[in-house]
């Protein structure tokens, strides 16, 4: 059995710290508030961020990074996208092994547009661990938590490390699947929490099923488009990572992404939504991230165009819509119409 950090105990830490734990392995789960720590410790439940469900004997809480760290065979980094520099910079004077670094945050960075394993290659010199592995699928923590079927995919550039922790992770409940792919992986799990936001307004706005069918639709196409241009596999969109997050995430109450969205559509300002939530909303700052990388390389994303919009411009949502809705008439399958035109002139 191995010895597992896992860093950050939001509900995803936590959630998959029981998984792990379930799997019989030595968890050290880090909270960076030592209030935090004590109460969990105390409760024996994590009530702030994963309620009613009851933390497993062997997962050791602490808010002390060096006792988290001390003799691990993996790491797990579960933090938001924007706390990840600030924890690498933290943990750097504490890795003594070297080590897989597993991540599980699903963000781009707005200012660098960097994905989080390029963030924690920048932050961590190569020396201080093994290789870097990515997991990412459908999977709200309110149902790992309690035990339901769940499939998610862990990629790495190195595929025998993303076995070992495809081994670490799978059991009846919770089954694992590897990807070559970490660019797709990566991607497709962060993209899709704008369309997420999408999904949320729609649903605030009464809209109905056929508007969120073909924000998923067109969504999936705009995250693809972007994706396959900064280095993804296309195939990847058509996995768990992509349309299988994209699913749960716009059709699911869980998704924090999807309640911001639904409260910006019921016309809350976006600052009040964040605040009451108390919770990350990934898809704010990844909205921006990808509205800056479409604009700069001339990638038509309209979806994610108008949810940017509405975050930062205060646009009326309803207004995006129609602009939406009343774009110019084209074909659905644009991108393959032409790639046909072009094989065609060869
Ligand atoms: N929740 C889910 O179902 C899933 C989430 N994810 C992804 O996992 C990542 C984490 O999300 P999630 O757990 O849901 O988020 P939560 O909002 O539930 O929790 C975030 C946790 O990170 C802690 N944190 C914030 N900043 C720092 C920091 N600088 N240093 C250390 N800890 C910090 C918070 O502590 P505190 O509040 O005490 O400051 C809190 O415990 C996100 O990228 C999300 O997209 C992926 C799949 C499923
Ligand atoms: O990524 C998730 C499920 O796969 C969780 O989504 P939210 O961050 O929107 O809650």
């Amino acid at each position: 059995m191995a010895k597992i950090a896992v860093l950050g105990a939001g509900s995803w830490g936590t959630a998959l710290a029981i998984v792990l734990a379930d799997n019989g392995h030595d968890v050290r789960l880090w909270a960076h508030r030592q209030d935090h720590a004590e109460t969990m410790k105390e409760t024996k439940e994590n009530e702030k961020y994963l309620k009613g469900v009851q933390l497993p004997e062997n997962i050791f809480i602490t808010h002390k990074l060096e006792d988290s760290l001390e003799g691990i065979d993996y790491l797990l980094l579960a933090v938001p996208t924007k706390a990840v520099r600030d924890v690498c910079q933290t943990m750097k004077k504490n890795l003594t092994t070297k080590v897989p670094i597993i991540h599980a945050a699903k963000g781009i960075e707005p200012e660098t547009f960097k994905r989080v394993s390029e963030i924690i290659e920048e932050e961590l010199p190569e020396e201080l661990y093994r290789s870097i592995v990515v997991l990412s699928g459908p999977s709200h923590a309110e149902e790992v938590g309690l035990r339901q079927p769940t499939t998610v995919t862990v990629s790495s550039r190195t595929l025998e490390v993303a076995e070992e922790v495809q081994e670490i992770f799978i059991n009846k409940q919770f089954r694992v699947y590897t990807s070559p792919d970490l660019v797709g992986v990566e991607l497709g799990g962060s993209l899709k929490n704008i369309i997420a936001l999408g999904a949320g307004i729609s649903d605030g706005l009464g809209y109905g099923d056929n508007a969120k069918a073909a924000l998923i639709t067109r969504g999936l196409a705009e995250v693809a488009r972007l994706g396959t241009s900064m280095g993804a596999n296309p195939l990847t969109f058509s996995g768990l990572t992509g349309i299988g997050d994209l699913i749960v995430t716009c059709t699911s109450s869980h998704s924090r992404n999807w309640r911001a969205g639904y409260k910006l559509g019921k016309g809350e300002p976006l600052q009040k939504v964040l605040d009451d939530m108390g919770m990350v909303v990934e898809g704010v700052r990844t909205t921006k991230a990808a509205y800056q990388l479409a604009e700069e390389h001339g990638i038509d994303m309209p979806i994610t165009s108008g949810i940017y919009h509405i975050l930062f411009d205060n646009e009326n949502p309803r207004e995006i819509v129609e602009q939406l809705m009343t774009r110019v008439r084209r074909h659905e399958m644009e991108d393959l119409v032409n790639i046909l035109d072009q094989k065609m002139k060869d």
